[in-house]
């Protein structure tokens, strides 16, 4: 994997890059469809590539070992042949959802036993075998496996659970350079930055990432409840540290103005479910705010669901037909309110990196983030 950073903002620390893997280019900054257990809900494959366009979406170990399995990847000879995706895909570790999904756990230094949460049975991830299942699944980009800390947790949890993420980087590390890849393309691996909310946690797993000289840095215990501000502040500091010629990966992020209050703090990738999971609640993200479309206020208003809209969806449909669908929870109202959503995401990171490489980008996201947050 290789990262050109083409452009650097004059007036905050946003960026414009563009990341090279065996499956194509992905231009920074980039918002990420999360597609979990090999698919973006709702959307086909031919759908994301003509109407969203992304250069990358992403996948997970977690659920993608426990259904299909690995050995099911395995024979169709990965996660691209088996969902017939021939772009980048990158895989999470599975460290966060077995903290945030198996209903038990056990947290030890060896690894994480926990309970499928589909039929109970029991597992096992530790460093070793969840790089070996990611090699098996084959994304372009692979995740360590880490202890998200939880949120609020006191000084000295946050302190352990990083010095235990830290510990399993170097297993991660040392585990991957005897399992070649699968498939006969590369897999770059990205570290993850721990510490929770306390600056000089933050500051030291910082440090010991940028040390790994990993070809791309991601940051992770955020977006998990703390208040927009405390994430902001730790971007702050573990952006001024994290090298600048490798991306930056910000996990579970976030709102539209998370993003370009991120993207102006120098990161370079988002993914989150909140385009796709608010889509198949009604609520629609748009450049003027955002829509409940169950409202009745839209029961007779017959103007396109977007007039400013960024894919077909937008102006083929008008609003109160969209609310039909969703009154009657007929299907198709949730695939156009996510190809909607998904759309609107794409946009809002590409023009993110027009006005930086135009130098326009900081007076932009002032006025975006003021009217994004508009209820409509
Ligand atoms: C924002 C929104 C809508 O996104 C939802 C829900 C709750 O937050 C989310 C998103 N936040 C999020 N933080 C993360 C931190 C890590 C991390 O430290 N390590 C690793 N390996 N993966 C991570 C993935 C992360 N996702 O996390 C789950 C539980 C996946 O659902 C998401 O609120």
């Amino acid at each position: 994997m290789k990262f050109d950073l083409l452009h650097t903002d004059i007036n905050s620390k946003a960026r414009a890059g563009v990341i090279t893997t065996d499956h194509g280019v992905i231009e920074t900054p980039i918002f990420m469809p999360v597609g979990t257990a090999g698919t973006v809900k709702g959307v086909h494959q031919r759908e994301l590539k003509d109407d969203i366009n992304p250069d990358i979406i992403l996948g997970n170990t977690y659920h993608l070992y426990l259904r299909p399995k690995t050995e099911i990847l395995e024979k169709a000879g990965g996660l691209h042949k088996f969902m017939n995706w021939d772009r980048n895909i990158l895989t999470d570790s599975g460290g966060f959802q077995v903290y945030s999904l198996s209903g038990r756990r056990k947290i030890k230094e060896e690894g994480v036993k926990f309970k499928s949460h589909i039929d109970g049975s029991y597992h096992f991830f530790s460093p070793e075998n969840v790089m070996e299942i990611q090699r098996t699944i084959g994304a372009d980009i692979i995740m360590a496996f880490d202890e998200c800390t939880p949120y609020p947790c006191d000084y000295r949890y946050a302190q352990r659970s990083m010095h235990m993420t830290h510990r399993w980087l170097d297993r991660c590390i040392n585990h991957l350079e005897k399992v070649p890849t699968k498939y006969g393309y590369d897999q770059a691996f990205f570290p993850i930055v721990q510490g929770s909310t306390f600056k000089d946690l933050r500051a030291q797993s910082a440090e010991y990432i940028a040390n790994a000289g990993a070809v791309g840095n991601a940051i992770g215990g955020l977006s998990v409840g703390e208040p927009a501000e405390e994430m902001y502040e730790m971007c702050e500091v573990v952006t001024n540290i994290l090298p600048k010629d490798k991306p930056r990966y910000l996990m579970g992020v976030g709102t539209p103005i998370n993003i370009l209050e991120n993207i102006a703090l120098g990161i370079d990738m988002f993914d989150c479910v909140m385009p796709t999971r608010n889509a198949r609640n009604g609520m629609l993200f748009t450049s003027e705010g955002f829509i409940n479309i169950k409202n009745k206020k839209w029961a007779d208003d017959y103007s396109p669901i977007d007039p400013m809209g960024n894919t077909w969806v937008d102006t083929d449909y008008s609003k109160a037909y969209l609310r039909h669908l969703f009154v009657a929870d007929e299907y198709l109202g949730k695939q156009i309110a996510t190809i909607h959503n998904l759309g609107f995401y794409m946009w809002l990171v590409r023009e993110a990196r027009r006005q930086i490489i135009a130098g326009t980008f900081y007076a932009w996201k002032e006025k975006m983030v003021k009217q994004m947050a508009t209820r409509l």
